[in-house]
Formats: C-alpha cells, structure tokens, sequence
C-alpha cells in the first residue's frame, strides 16, 4: 500500500465490545514474541528485529537533570498503589519515572516502557490479512501490551519512503504517526508491534509516553482480552494515493477500506488482483462475505473525479459492485455513510 500510514487517535477511541478482530482466531499460532530477537516464521517478509526506537540523524535525546519530572511517591509497604501507580502525577501526565530519581527505586511501576513489560503475544498467520498477533494471556482492560517500535523519521521521510516502497511493490504499511512532524516506520526495521492488525472495531489502542524526553508509542488493551484473541488497533489510516486495501476486520461499523476516512480517499485507482489473498475477499463467514467481488474477478476502479455531492469519507464503496451492499450499510453503526442517492452525509 503506498503513501498511507496510520494514525495517533486524536480523540479518544470510541469502540465499544471487540469482536472486531481480523476473523481469523482459527489460525495456528506460531511465535511467542515475549522476547526481542526470534526465528521468524517462513513466509514472514525478513526485517530486523529491534526493542527500541532508531532515530535517523539523530541520536536520542539526553535528557537533562532540570528536565526530569520526578513525582512525590513515596513506597510504603502497607499500600500496594504508592509505589508509581494511578496517583502518581507522572503516570498522570503519560510520563515514565527517571531510574534514580523516582523516590520509589525498584519499586516504581511506572517505567513499563523501559523495562519493557511487554503482554505475552503470538505471530500468527491470519485468514486474509497476512500475519497478525494475539494475545498468549489474558490481558486486563488498560494493560499495556508493547512499544511500537521502528525508525523515527520526519513526515517527509516518510512520504518518500512510501513512494520507494509503491515502486518496490511493497504491499503492507507499516508507518504510524508519532506526532505531527515524525513517523515510526517498523517496514525495515521494527518489533512484534509491526503486526498488528487494523479493525474498526479494536481491542487495543496506541498511547503516547513521554520515556526520558523522548515520545513513544504504546499499545494498550481497550477491554479485557482473553488469551488467543487477536490483537487489532484502529490504523485511522492517512489514505494519499496507490491502491486500496478491503478491510477484513468483519466488525459491524467496518468502513470496508483500509483508510477510508481519511479526508484523501476522495480519488483513488483500485485495481483488485487475482491471486493475492491480501487483497481479494475469501467467501467466509465474516460479514464481509457478501462483498462479492473476489472469487476470480478482477474489480477495476480508474482514478476519476468524483462529483462534490457523491464525496464523503466512505464514497469509494460506491464504486465497488457488491452483491448486497445495502444489507451490509442497513447493519452499520457507523454515524457517516453516505448510501447511493442519498445526497446527506452525517458530519462524524
Ligand atoms: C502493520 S501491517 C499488519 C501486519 C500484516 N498483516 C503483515 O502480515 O505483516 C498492515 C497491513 O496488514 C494488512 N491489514 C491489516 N489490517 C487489515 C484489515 N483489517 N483488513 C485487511 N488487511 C489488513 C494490510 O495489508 C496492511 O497494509
């Protein structure tokens, strides 16, 4: 997928129950990834394991002594919750404790990044989406489950580097926004974290930590995640250009496209290949499975203009011959659609 990355949430995540996984629980598990450098699986696109951020001409930040927030817990045995939990005003303001200077020393709980207090999860082979990850415990609503990890580099990096993967035929994004000027890009270099999968309706979310002056991103459970569950953020996909990819998420407000919201998946050149499963539909018993434009065919969607009236964030559904769209669009909770020719669109 070409010039796409995926986005920090800006608001808060909205989802309510996950069973909007990528459908595919039913495949085998390969992997645990609790730990950093692992054989992967044949069939894995190789890339090199890392278990923190690399910066791209710069190194990482030093933080100086005035600029370290230090808290004012102090560890008392009688209370389990003093030693850097939800009181702390550093935990407060999403910002790890400094080793040696949190009052709590080895008690502190609230460096989770550095010492990498990762959730057991598995590599696993999904049914349409490639590989994905699933928890390998039960994890609690809010655990924090792993760093994103990958190469920092500016948002016009990233974009350049979007176009020589297109022209590499590199199919996967694997670009998340940091923040406004820099992107974590985990294609070449990454962790497990690369594997998460997209759903409209995730389980997990990305947080952002300020860890010893830098900016990290973490994946936190939304709910309760029970072992072999998949694990699936909402990309909030920055759909530019290239070809789109049909969300398998199978959860009921799907938005169909990876991107579709994005304000650029206005115009867009779409052409469906035979042959790779990645972007064509499996008949399933996903709710997508009345999409039918997979089996063999080859959908083809040429760049054009769209009128203004027929522009909404989800448009490009219109273009797409699905056998039953309208069963799919009556049972979306989603608060924007616009349905062929209704010349309304909801404002999110
Ligand atoms: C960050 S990677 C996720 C890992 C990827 N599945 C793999 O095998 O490496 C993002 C890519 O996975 C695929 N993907 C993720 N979520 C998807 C979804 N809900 N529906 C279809 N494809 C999805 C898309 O091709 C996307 O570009």
């Amino acid at each position: 997928m070409r010039c796409s990355l995926f986005q920090q949430p800006i608001y808060a995540t909205a989802a309510g129950p996950s069973e909007g996984g990528t459908g595919s629980q039913t495949a085998n598990a390969y992997l645990s990834c609790f730990c950093c450098c692992v054989q992967l699986p044949e069939g894995v696109t190789p890339f090199i394991q890392i278990t923190q951020n690399v910066f791209l001409r710069r190194k990482h930040k030093k933080l100086k002594e005035d600029d370290i927030a230090i808290c004012q817990c102090k560890y008392d045995t009688s209370d389990p919750e003093s030693a850097c939990v939800e009181r702390c005003l550093n935990v407060l303001t999403n910002t790890e404790c400094t080793p040696g200077y949190c009052q709590c020393g080895d008690t502190c709980e609230n460096q989770i990044f550095q010492k990498r207090e990762y959730a057991k999860t598995k590599l696993f082979r999904t049914n349409g989406c490639g590989w994905g990850l699933l928890a390998d415990e039960n994890i609690k609503a809010g655990q924090f489950i792993i760093e994103y990890c990958g190469e920092v580099i500016s948002s016009e990096a990233a974009k350049k580097r979007s176009h020589v993967y297109e022209a590499h035929e590199v199919k996967d994004t694997y670009m998340i926004s940091l923040d406004t000027n820099y992107v974590i890009d985990s294609t070449r270099k990454g962790n497990f974290a690369r594997f998460l999968n997209h759903s409209c309706r995730p389980n997990c979310e990305t947080r952002k930590w300020t860890v010893l002056g830098e900016t990290r991103l973490g994946i936190f459970a939304m709910k309760d995640i029970s072992v072999g569950m998949e694990l699936t953020i909402n990309y909030y996909f920055e759909w530019c250009a290239g070809a789109t990819v049909r969300c398998l998420c199978g959860a009921a407000n799907c938005c169909i496209f990876l991107g579709a919201k994005s304000q650029q998946f206005k115009e867009y050149n779409h052409v469906w290949k035979d042959g790779t499963d990645r972007y064509k539909v499996e008949p399933s018993n996903r709710s997508h499975k009345n999409y039918n434009i997979g089996s063999g065919s080859t959908a083809k969607m040429k760049s054009q203009r769209i009128p203004k009236w027929k522009k909404s964030r989800c448009t490009p559904k219109r273009k797409v011959k699905f056998s039953s769209r309208k069963q799919v669009i009556k049972g979306s909770t989603r608060r924007s659609h616009q349905v062929r020719g209704d010349k309304k669109t909801k404002s999110l």
